[in-house]
């Protein structure tokens, strides 16, 4: 029998990566619902019910209307919006955090997608965290770049409309007041004792992010090489389908750019440095692991499917 799978906010730019990843899936059967309806709650409830599985693709305060709505239905949730990331009875859907993680996806009825940049943060920090590499104190910072799709409709009109100011041509940080709303997820996940310096920066191209956490190592626990460093990372994700560390260093032309993993649903992890300083950079796309990526591998773990081909997994 097929998945019933309702995609709430399909129009989006999230909801619409997720509807062109799931079309052609013969286990799935996508419920749909008139344009004309999609904002009425009485027509979501109506696909609610028929869903096995929805997906909230929508800004927080429609997402949180969409749970109010699910709590009659039998559907299990996984949404894409910063509403529920740190609330009591959501699971955060990075399964790459630990097998206990993956598995309490693989149960949960309320998946929390993460946020974009948080993604890249936790996907660095987290691991060296648990490894006991880097201390819960230690001042956390990250610069992080970002296609302007990772702004929704609105961001990608702006940058892509015939009235293009001036200075939509450069990078633009953001977030300058240090109060980015994915702060609170980075600090929960990573068990951090303090919030992280976070400076986000959107760029003129369509996806992709770079995230990079500079580290020093005389403030980490041992005082590690960066091939300490870089071992502790990828003995954590040794075996993962979806985030890769490279080989220590590689950097194939001197550059990295921040679009290398446009279009992809995974992730790569970069060391780079020497044993004073080092930094480590997160490569994914914002619709990808960031996003749309993310919350199908999240679907399919709560299947009980492979996180990457959403086939049956064979023993
Ligand atoms: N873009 C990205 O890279 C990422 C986005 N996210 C999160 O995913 C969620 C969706 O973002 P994104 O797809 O970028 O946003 P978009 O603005 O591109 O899409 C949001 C969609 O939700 C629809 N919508 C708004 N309110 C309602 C409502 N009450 N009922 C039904 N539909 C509604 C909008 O309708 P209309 O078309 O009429 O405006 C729009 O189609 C957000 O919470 C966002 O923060 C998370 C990670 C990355
Ligand atoms: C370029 C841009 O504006 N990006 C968004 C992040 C998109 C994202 O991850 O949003 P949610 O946390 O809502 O899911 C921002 O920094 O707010």
């Amino acid at each position: 029998m097929k998945t019933k799978v309702f995609i709430h906010g399909h129009e989006g730019t999230t909801g619409l990566r997720i509807h062109e990843r799931l079309k052609s899936r013969q286990d799935i059967e996508l419920v749909p619902i008139a344009d004309e309806l999609r904002k009425e709650p009485e027509a979501i409830a109506e696909c609610m019910k028929k869903a096995d599985l929805a997906f909230l693709c929508l800004p927080d305060g429609a997402a949180k209307e969409a749970v109010a709505i699910a709590a009659d239905c039998q559907v299990r949730l996984i949404d894409t919006s910063t509403a529920h990331r740190t609330a009591d009875g959501w699971t955060y859907g990075f399964p790459e955090l630990s097998p206990a993680q993956y598995q309490a996806i693989a149960e949960s009825d309320r998946v929390a997608n993460p946020g974009c940049h948080a993604s890249g943060v936790i996907a660095v920090v987290q691991p060296l965290v648990q490894a006991g590499i880097l201390p819960d104190d230690y001042p956390v910072s990250a610069v992080s770049l970002t296609g302007y799709s990772g702004g929704g409709k609105k961001m990608i009109a702006q940058y892509e409309g015939e009235d293009k100011g001036e200075e939509l041509f450069s990078p633009r940080q953001y977030g300058l007041t240090q109060q980015h709303k994915h702060l609170k997820e980075i600090v929960a996940v990573c068990g951090l004792a303090q919030e992280p310096i976070f400076s986000p920066i959107v760029d003129d191209y369509y996806s992709g992010m770079e995230v990079m956490v500079p580290l020093f190592t005389h403030l980490l626990k041992g005082t590690p090489s960066a091939q300490d460093v870089w071992q502790a990372l990828a003995a954590h994700y040794e075996g993962s389908p979806i985030v890769r560390v490279l080989p220590f260093g590689e950097d194939k032309s001197g550059f990295v750019a921040a679009n290398a993993m446009s279009g992809y649903d995974d992730m790569e992890i970069l060391v780079t440095g020497n044993d004073q300083r080092v930094v480590v950079t997160a490569l994914f796309d914002n619709l990808g692991k960031g996003a749309s990526g993310a919350a199908i591998q999240n679907m399919n773990i709560m299947l009980g499917l492979d996180p990457t081909t959403g086939l049956q997994i064979t023993k």
